[in-house]
């Protein structure tokens, strides 16, 4: 296979770079992962380089396996003893072969998120300090992603965080790294730092690990971190052949502490760097691509660069604009159904959303129209964290002898009932073959006093919901469990709380959901979530066939022939809490930029008009990135996915009876609104006073009306 065959004549110099620093830096699509490839193909048929002495870092295992397989494609059986992977993983080999220079065990255990979480559990209790091992495990991490010592954290740090005051922080943090050390373990974010520490302290090692990656390329350089970019620049030290990659308009972890100057600065770094630029773009039709270029040219902080098209015309970019969000998430999943049956795999569509709670919507409209769904690097709806705790409490009150459920929120939010004693009342229970709520009312049997009454007070709030479980609605029962235990409050509190705050705002809007559909209670609802997550994705089992939904940050370098980017709004996307700081909306339009950079041949926008939010619908008002991207670019569509405006009609549907005596509303039915003019009517729900309409207004769109006050006019 001829390396530079496939190649523009930038591609091609760039591959052909021997020795020294370089930086390509490029555009979406422009083939920058490609030309690492292909680099580290020539280096090793080219110019006798031995596998053995190339290092290749990309962003995720995911890039990390797809780079080696396309390697082992170039340059055969080779391409096992190159070094392919990200930051961590190199950095834990490392330690693993030179782990005891720094007093590291043979065998040291990497702790994983739930080992560090019973981990600083313990600390917390030790200490006598009450907030959620989640957040100390936060603040801990950026401590170590900053690479801050403790004064550096007291002086830098806000006042109070992780919902502690930040010296009791300090403490914790010393104690966690204490209890570490003598555990023999290291967390993730050690790891890199470990080995900074170590090559710093013996340059032998340095010098010896430099054999093994005499040749070094680290892909998405724009989204290093602290760490990332200082070990790198060890590595590089000897020889310099370090050839970074990247785009600063895909700079998007920003939140998690990522440098975009690491890459802005390379050239003041190394000031004999070899600087490639890559002009074309090979992956989106240029309809994309100027949609995409419209958009990403309104941010001020950036370098000017060119990205032309090489895949002339295509599809226009679609718009379409919903009533809610819900009726949005039907027109997606109509929408693949239509591409399915025009002869397009699930699995060239990929669905993206700023916030995870964007799915949980998506993934219901998906199930209805019977379509696998494979949700990338994030957790099913029902199995997060926030959401199976808030569900925990409604079990407990529903049936108290739900163990697994009272064990469950016992303690969250912290009410000092630790480790100690739960031991003592599972004890308790287990010999007088009781539930576990049944021996919480007899605490006082094994507790201290102080104990004792902080169990009393929560057995008083389960038995205070559960009175209330039978005459609430689940949306009204569910608000209940948030005001009364507190646990909205307490994630109020914490650092990475909102998009938390989020979810449940969304398991509120299921509730709510589901009672328009069905008279019942609290416990009628958890039956359904107990069918609905189970549903959801049986483990380890992925539909043969599926369509992609994931965040626009886990998008990143990824690419698929379909792309919809839902909830194009003020408030989502930029995210509210982006939009005070410049340097914030930027990164948010940066993350738009990457999400159209994704398509290949077909782009969706998609927003809605009204949202609801804690019960009450509010008006949406669409993205401002909306507003950059020219009128002539977006073709408007109707909810059937047929282009709207140029005069065109909005799609017939035939009705389905003729109006019945009674007054009601029917599909098909053409009405004319006081406001709206004439439409076309194509769902409607309830009976009576009650009577809810879906109507479709020419140039207008969909409205959702309510029967009673819309004062619609039935034309014949
Ligand atoms: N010279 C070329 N000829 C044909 N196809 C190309 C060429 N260069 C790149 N491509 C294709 O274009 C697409 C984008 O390439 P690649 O993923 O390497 O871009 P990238 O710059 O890394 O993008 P991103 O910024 O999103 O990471 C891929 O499908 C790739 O195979
Ligand atoms: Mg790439």
């Amino acid at each position: 296979m001829d390396l530079l065959r496939d190649l523009n004549p930038a591609q091609r110099e760039a591959v052909q770079h021997y020795t020294g620093p370089a930086l390509v830096v490029a555009g979406a699509g422009s083939g920058k992962t490609r030309t690492v490839v292909h680099r580290i193909a020539y280096l090793i048929r080219h110019r006798g380089v031995y596998p053995t002495e190339i290092l290749a870092v990309t962003f995720t295992n995911k890039a990390a396996g797809e780079m080696k397989e396309r390697l082992a494609r170039m340059v055969g059986p080779a391409a096992r003893e190159l070094w392919v992977s990200t930051f961590h993983s190199a950095a834990l080999r490392i330690l693993r072969v030179y782990g005891e220079y720094i007093g590291l065990k043979p065998g040291f255990v990497v702790y994983d998120e739930d080992d560090q979480l019973a981990l600083l559990k313990e600390v917390l209790g030790g200490l006598g300090l009450e907030t959620r091992p989640q957040y100390a495990r936060g603040v801990i991490d950026r401590i170590k992603n900053r690479m801050w010592s403790v004064d550096a954290f007291l002086r830098e740090a806000e006042d109070w965080v992780g919902g502690l005051p930040k010296e009791q922080m300090a403490a914790v943090y010393q104690a966690y790294e204490a209890r570490m050390r003598a555990l023999g373990a290291v967390d993730f974010n050690d790891l890199l730092l470990k080995v900074i520490g170590l090559f710093e302290a013996h340059p032998e090692v340095l010098h010896r690990v430099q054999q093994r990656a005499r040749f070094i390329h680290v892909d998405e350089y724009q989204d290093t971190n602290p760490a990332q970019y200082r070990l790198t620049r060890l590595l590089a030290g000897a020889e310099r052949n370090l050839m970074v990659v990247g785009d600063p308009d895909q700079s998007i972890y920003g939140f998690r502490n990522a440098d975009i100057h690491n890459i802005l600065n390379f050239e003041k770094d190394y000031p004999d760097a070899r600087v490639y630029r890559l002009e074309e773009n090979y992956r989106s039709t240029e309809a994309i691509l100027r949609v995409a270029n419209a958009v990403i040219e309104k941010n001020a902080l950036r370098l000017e660069k060119t990205l032309r098209p090489v895949r002339s015309g295509g599809d226009p970019v679609f718009l379409y604009r919903a009533p809610d969000h819900r009726e949005e998430a039907a027109f997606v999943a109509r929408e693949v159904q239509r591409l399915k049956g025009r002869g397009r795999r699930l699995d060239e569509i990929a669905v993206l959303y700023r916030t995870n709670a964007q799915s949980r919507v998506l993934e219901e409209a998906f199930r209805r129209q019977n379509l696998g769904v494979r949700i990338v690097g994030g957790v099913g709806f029902y199995e997060r964290r926030e959401v199976k705790d808030v569900l925990a409490y409604a079990r407990a009150a529903v049936n108290p002898a739900d163990d697994l459920a009272v064990k469950r929120v016992l303690n969250v939010p912290a009410r000092g009932i630790g480790q100690t004693s739960l031991a003592k009342l599972s004890q308790l229970a287990e010999t007088a073959r009781v539930s576990f709520f049944e021996a919480l009312r007899r605490a006082g049997e094994v507790l201290a006093r102080p104990q004792a009454q902080a169990v009393q007070r929560f057995v008083a709030l389960i038995e205070g919901l559960a009175n209330a479980a039978y005459d609430t609605g689940p949306d009204a029962f569910l608000r209940l469990v948030l005001a009364e235990t507190g646990y909205a409050d307490m994630l109020r509190r914490e650092p990475d709380g909102e998009a938390r705050l989020e979810n449940l705002e969304e398991l509120l809007r299921a509730a709510r959901e589901w009672e328009e559909q069905h008279a019942g209670t609290i416990a009628d609802f958890l039956d359904e979530v107990a069918l609905t997550a189970r549903a959801e994705e049986p483990e380890g089992e992925v539909p043969a066939e599926a369509v992609t939904l994931m965040t626009l940050h886990n998008a990143k370098g990824l690419e698929f022939p379909v792309v919809f980017i839902v909830g194009v709004e003020e408030g989502l996307l930029p995210h509210r809490s982006s939009t005070a700081r410049v340097e914030d909306l930027e990164e948010e339009r940066r993350l738009f930029y990457v999400g159209i950079t994704r398509a290949q041949e077909r782009l969706y926008l998609t927003l809605s008009e009204e949202r609801e939010t804690y019960g009450r619908r509010e008006a949406v008002r669409a993205s401002r990135f909306l507003e950059d991207i020219p009128e002539a670019f977006l073709q408007p569509l109707s909810p059937f996915g047929e282009p709207l405006g140029a005069g065109r009609e909005p799609v017939a549907v035939r009705p389905t009876r003729r109006s019945s005596a009674a007054g009601g509303f029917r599909g098909g039915e053409k009405v004319r609104h006081p406001r709206f003019g004439q439409g076309l009517v194509v769902a409607a729900s309830g009976e009576g006073d009650r009577q809810e309409v879906t109507v479709h207004f020419a140039g207008v769109g969909l409205k959702k009306l309510l029967v009673k006050y819309a004062g619609l006019e039935r034309i014949e």
